[in-house]
């Protein structure tokens, strides 16, 4: 392969004048991710990284030791990196590092944990912030900045390859592991997502829960060639929203996790600061769209670290698509059942 390993990659970016801290973590992170991808194959799954904690995360999930184990190695990791402070999925509130430091890191370390027991692709994301200003300031508040002060964003896949898809918000850029040379290469310079797609992705199971936009949308897909869309759907759910995410900034796609009414879930099960904020950056970067069904992202200020949202991202047309049905609730109320020219549904 003659394509730049991350460590060249990221030099050249040094000389285009990024800033060294940013590309330091970044390079930080992934010699981490090496340390939990080499514990995964390590073989043990099922027993010593499968099974379940006696203990709950700050939004009520049980935690596995894999999960665990990935927040305590990559928090290691930023102890080594420029990094002021770092917010993770499984701890209630930020650890402060180098006060010295200009960059707070938002991490989900194992993501898609309900994955690890049945050898499906499970991943790490991450967000880093500015982190400027006094040195007392309370770290919590690098955290609520909204998606668009994000300075990089990525994640990795520790799938049948380990993947890193990384942006520094000048395009997004994938990376594959090379066993011979024992680090990432870049195999996609500039990813682009397709601007339409036949393929959505959505938890179907909870149906009787979605508001009717979301059932609206759903059952027009199923419909298929004889439905208003006049095409025929794919669906695809693997419950790992960095094997999800992969699948859409490869091949087109749309991805929905919408709020619904089970206790709990008004804004969905994803999370704000450390899964959607950079999932929408390196959607958008990639050309797709992100949203929470209405508006950007990466518009909106958290008011809490661990703070859930609906979530839609994937091909652009589709994501507008997903909106409309919210937005224009006279046009979906006008259905014809025999589907006759709307344009706003068809294709
Ligand atoms: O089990 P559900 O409700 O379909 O949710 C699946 C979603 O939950 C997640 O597993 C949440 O992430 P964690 O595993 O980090 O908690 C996503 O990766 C995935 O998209
Ligand atoms: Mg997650
Ligand atoms: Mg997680």
């Amino acid at each position: 392969m003659n394509n730049p390993t991350l460590e060249a990659f990221l030099a050249s970016h040094e000389r285009q004048a990024h800033d060294g801290d940013v590309l330091a973590t970044v390079a930080a992170l992934a010699s981490a991710a090496l340390a939990i991808n080499k514990a995964i194959r390590s073989g043990s799954l099922g027993s010593a990284f499968g099974g379940t904690n006696a203990t709950v995360n700050a939004d009520g999930d049980t935690q596995r030791h894999l999960d665990l184990y990935a927040d305590q190695i990559f928090l290691d990791a930023m102890r080594r990196a420029p990094v002021r402070c770092v917010a993770s999925e499984e701890r209630i509130a930020p650890v402060a590092l180098d006060p010295e430091s200009r960059i707070a890191v938002a991490i989900d370390p194992l993501d898609g944990s309900s994955n690890i027991d049945v050898n499906v692709s499970i991943g790490t994301i991450f967000s880093l912030l500015p982190a400027t200003g006094a040195p007392g300031i309370d770290p919590a508040a690098f955290f609520l900045q909204p998606g668009s002060s994000q300075l990089a964003a990525g994640f990795f896949v520790y799938g049948p390859q380990l993947v890193l898809v990384l942006t520094l918000g000048h395009g997004t850029h994938a990376f594959v592991l090379s066993p011979e040379l024992g680090t990432f290469v870049q195999t996609h310079e500039s990813v682009a997502v397709a601007e339409r797609t036949q393929e959505f992705a959505i938890n179907a199971s909870n149906y009787r829960h979605w508001e009717e936009a979301v059932r609206l949308y759903v059952d027009d897909c199923l419909k298929g060639e004889e439905g208003p869309r006049g095409k025929n759907f794919n669906m695809r759910w693997i419950a790992s929203l960095v094997a999800d995410v992969y699948r859409i900034l490869m091949r087109g796609g749309v991805f929905l996790y919408p709020g619904d009414s089970r206790a709990g879930y008004a804004s969905g099960r994803l999370r704000l600061v450390y899964e959607a904020n950079p999932i929408a950056m390196l959607v958008e970067q990639a050309g797709g769209r992100a949203t929470n069904a209405l508006c950007s992202i990466l518009d909106i200020v958290p008011t809490g670290l661990h703070q859930r949202v609906p979530f839609v991202f994937g091909s652009a047309r589709e994501v507008e698509r997903v909106a409309r049905y919210h937005t224009e609730p006279s046009a979906i109320a006008e259905r014809s059942p025999l589907f006759g020219n709307r344009g706003l549904f068809r294709a």
